[in-house]
């Protein structure tokens, strides 16, 4: 049963203000909270959160993840790049974060829910007994792939009351509310490197500028060099910074050997891949082979798939056709229809004769 005092997390930016204010307006004690997350957070963010909760009559917290955030999110996103992954930091936000810190510090302020302005659905299903994770109803923005990991307990307590709206209808209720974020743009796709110079963070972060090295053919030959390999990802074509007079593909990246490996674009089409870190949204462990529609990044559409267990944790997805640039470091999320099943992070691309 769900109780109705509310802890929203509160960026500052539309969808989560709407959020607050559809609460409200469905009864529910609302209170708003901006976590501050690295340092030279936008300040902005804070007083915009502040002002729209004093909008709302509700109270507004700000807790100070950065300690967390930076060995939990910014660590991981640099490590996973030095070990030639492609890593999503959204999602350690969320495991770590949202549904992590944020949700023991609603409780412990007696919060027995919390909210986010993701757009996706949290259902009960009376047959099952176990809460359910669906994609948003308006496919566009749907955040579900980023939510894969919530457990049973994370989903009991958690409000996603954007599940049926669109952005547009969220900002049209932001301006009728008289919300002062109503016109605020879209936030960025990773919020600590606004600039999008991951490279340039990594190597702060780590102290490790990234080294020059060679491209390597499918042979093994050499045929130029590259500015690093933090600076690609596998299917990448342009910025590669030589003309090869044929389009290349990145297909392998070898922090260990600094290597990049420039392949046909047929390369980079794999059918299966392996992935550990399995979560399933209904708990426990997965008893057999699953049929699926699987998607392999944010931007990808699910297609159909088979999940075979291997080991602790560990999965084998094969892919019913080969799919673009399978990429180490990001989540694959199973689907069934529109209801998320679970996922788990890629840690190698292959073929299934492989
Ligand atoms: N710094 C923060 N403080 C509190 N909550 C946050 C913060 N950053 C993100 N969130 C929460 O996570 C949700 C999803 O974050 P995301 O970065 O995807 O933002 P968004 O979809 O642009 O939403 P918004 O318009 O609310 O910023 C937000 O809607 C909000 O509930």
């Amino acid at each position: 049963m769900k109780m109705k005092k509310v802890l929203v997390a509160m960026s500052g930016g539309v969808d989560s203000s709407v959020a607050a204010l559809l609460l409200k307006e469905r009864g529910y004690e609302v209170g708003g909270a901006t976590f501050e997350l690295f340092d030279g957070c936008p300040e902005q963010n804070v007083s915009d959160a502040k002002a729209v909760c004093e909008k709302l009559g509700i109270p507004h917290y700000v807790f100070d993840y950065r300690a967390l955030f930076s060995e939990r999110v910014l660590d991981c996103f640099a490590d996973g790049y030095l070990r030639g992954e492609t890593p999503n930091p959204c999602i350690a936000c969320n495991r770590s974060i949202k549904f992590g810190a944020f949700a023991r510090d609603a409780e412990r302020l007696g919060y027995g829910c919390i909210s986010t302005g993701h757009y996706a659905a949290v259902r009960f299903d009376e047959a099952s007994g176990r809460y359910q994770l669906w994609r948003s109803a308006q496919p566009r923005k749907d955040q579900s792939y980023v939510l894969y990991h919530l457990n049973q307990r994370q989903l009991s307590m958690l409000l996603l009351p954007l599940d049926r709206y669109d952005k547009s209808e969220v900002r049209a209720l932001a301006a009728k509310a008289g919300l002062p974020v109503q016109s605020k743009s879209d936030s960025q796709d990773i919020c600590f490197v606004p600039d999008g110079d991951y490279v340039s963070f990594i190597a702060r972060h780590t102290g490790k500028p990234p080294e020059e090295g060679d491209y390597l053919d499918d042979a093994g030959n050499v045929i130029g060099r590259h500015r690093g390999v933090l600076h690609y990802t596998i299917g990448q074509r342009k910025g590669l910074g030589v003309a090869f007079g044929t389009h290349r593909y990145v297909s392998r990246l070898d922090p260990e050997h600094n290597t990049v490996t420039l392949s046909d674009e047929s390369a980079v089409f794999r059918d299966t891949l392996f992935a550990d870190g399995l979560r399933l949204i209904s708990g426990g462990a997965l008893g057999g082979p699953l049929s699926v529609r699987a998607k392999i990044r944010y931007a990808h559409t699910p297609a159909p798939a088979t999940v075979y267990p291997l080991g602790e944790g560990e999965v084998r997805v094969r892919f019913d056709s080969p799919q673009r640039a399978i990429t180490p470091g990001q989540a694959v999320v199973f689907y069934d229809g529109e209801r998320v099943v679970g996922g788990a992070t890629i840690r190698a691309a292959g073929q299934d004769k492989e």
